[in-house]
């Protein structure tokens, strides 16, 4: 790119985050000439369907059907992706790259399968590629793990990474909303993804726990490393119990070094409500970040929506134009430490256990022993007498995954248990 050339952007996809992209490039035009230097200028916008109603007045002309002509054309410097999805995202991010434009991307379901393809490929044809979209939306949580903590050692990383879960799960708790009434609010607001299993079930905080980890311990992490568990079993009677016991269930994302290997998990916790997550609200993201130097860091705000994760997008465009203008890269990956990804069984987490028993003589002390047998101490029992049966509500002291699992098998084949209603991992102590 010469230096007074404008920087010429192709858009691919006109959804929730592309609609919002447009308008900004469109709206921001002057203040962003001003700060990269050049004028931004938007050259094409690749749509599934050119009739299909959008959020936003596309300037005549721009608008293709053919996504892989856009991004071979010789006068694109750089080419944003928001179609989301592997394919054919991920053909025609390679075919940008191969092409010589620098890529600006909000899929985390692409970078968390086959990230080191796309790193190498940039790598390769010498071009940036800018993500910070793909992680808690407007949030600048990439970044900073790439930049500015990258003379620190990151040791953790916890966070609520999915806006759509939060929102069911706020909903499900302050209003007593039912699961498939928030899950619709949350498509209509734009924060859930194409298919919003992706959300329910975990896949997409895996994804972003996946991005965060292999930023975070300079390591390759893929989402098939992560363990991971959805919203879709939590029901209101754990929503409830979560209450009784001064706490709140969130879908968590946990990233953990652990010696020399990491640890890297998404599942619903509950967690006390004095704790600064209990109160990350509707689709507000919070990822908290510990190193040995910085300490606790924590990062907060809007996680999803189009015009937050616009803001993200446009951040990227800034810098690679930036960089352009330079005659140089932004940094690449850095994933240096082959790090081994520990199983969840050997993970340590603490249990919530709320079971129905007989209510008679001994039955505690047997619900004790089952613990003791697997090596599980108790932190706290709470029992609630019933007419004929009572409930015991148990919160286990930390003990491997593995441990507390066939505490709780264990448990369902007790004579004296009638069910147990609710089982949930416990996250953080009250801050
Ligand atoms: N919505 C959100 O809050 C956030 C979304 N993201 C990511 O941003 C990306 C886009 O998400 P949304 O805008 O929400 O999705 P969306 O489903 O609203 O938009 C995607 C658009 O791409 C279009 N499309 C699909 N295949 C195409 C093709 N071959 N050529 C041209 N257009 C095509 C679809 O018709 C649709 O309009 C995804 O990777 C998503 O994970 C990231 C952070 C937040
Ligand atoms: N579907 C995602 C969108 C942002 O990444 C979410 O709900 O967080
Ligand atoms: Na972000």
């Amino acid at each position: 790119m010469e230096s007074d050339k404008a920087l010429r952007v192709a858009v691919l996809g006109c959804g929730s985050v592309g609609s919002q992209v447009v308008r900004l490039l469109d709206e921001q035009a002057a203040d962003l000439e001003a700060r990269v230097g050049a004028p931004v200028e938007l050259v094409g916008v690749a749509v599934r369907r050119l009739d299909a109603p959008r959020e936003v007045e596309v300037p005549e002309g721009l608008l293709t059907t053919d996504a892989l002509a856009l991004v071979s054309r010789d006068d694109v410097d750089v080419v944003v992706e928001v179609i989301g999805g592997i394919e054919p995202a991920r053909t025609l991010i390679l075919a940008a790259l191969e092409n010589g434009a620098s890529v600006v991307t909000a899929n985390k379901a692409l970078l968390a399968e086959d990230g080191p393809t796309l790193f190498e490929a940039a790598e390769k044809h010498g071009r940036d590629l800018y993500y910070e979209a793909a992680v808690a939306g407007a949030i600048p949580i990439l970044r900073p793990l790439r930049e500015s903590l990258a003379g620190d050692k990151v040791t953790r990383v916890l966070g609520i990474v999915n806006g759509t879960t939060n929102f069911i799960l706020d909903k499900m708790d302050t209003a007593g909303s039912g699961f498939a009434e928030a899950l619709e609010e949350a498509q209509e607001l734009g924060y859930a993804e194409a298919d919003p299993t992706a959300d329910v079930e975990g896949f997409d905080a895996a994804a972003k726990a996946a991005i965060l980890a292999s930023l975070a311990f300079h390591s390759r992490v893929t989402a098939s490393d992560v363990h991971r568990e959805g919203i879709s079993e939590v029901t209101a009677a754990d929503v409830q119990s979560a209450k009784d016991m001064g706490a709140v269930v969130k879908l968590l994302a946990i990233c953990e070094l652990k010696d020399d290997a990491v640890a890297v998990r998404v599942h619903p916790a509950m967690i006390p409500r004095s704790h600064p997550l209990a109160s990350v609200r509707e689709a507000y993201n919070a990822v908290f970040v510990e190193s040995e130097a910085a300490g606790q860091l924590m990062f907060y705000g809007p996680g999803a929506g189009g015009s937050p994760t616009a803001s993200a997008v446009l951040g990227d465009l800034v810098t690679v134009a930036r960089n352009a203008r330079a005659g140089t890269r932004g940094v690449g990956e850095s994933a240096y430490a082959d790090r081994a990804v520990l199983p969840m069984g050997e993970t340590r987490t603490r249990y919530h256990v709320a079971i129905d028993v007989d209510d008679r003589a001994g039955v505690l002390a047997q619900v004790a022993l089952a613990f003791a047998e697997h090596d599980v101490s108790i932190q706290t029992v709470r029992q609630e007498g019933r007419d004929l049966d009572a409930q015991l509500v148990v919160v286990s002291h930390e003990a491997t995954d593995a441990q507390l699992s066939a505490t709780v098998e264990h448990l369902r084949g007790m004579e004296i248990v009638r069910e147990v209603t609710s089982v949930m991992r416990v996250e953080g102590e009250a801050e």
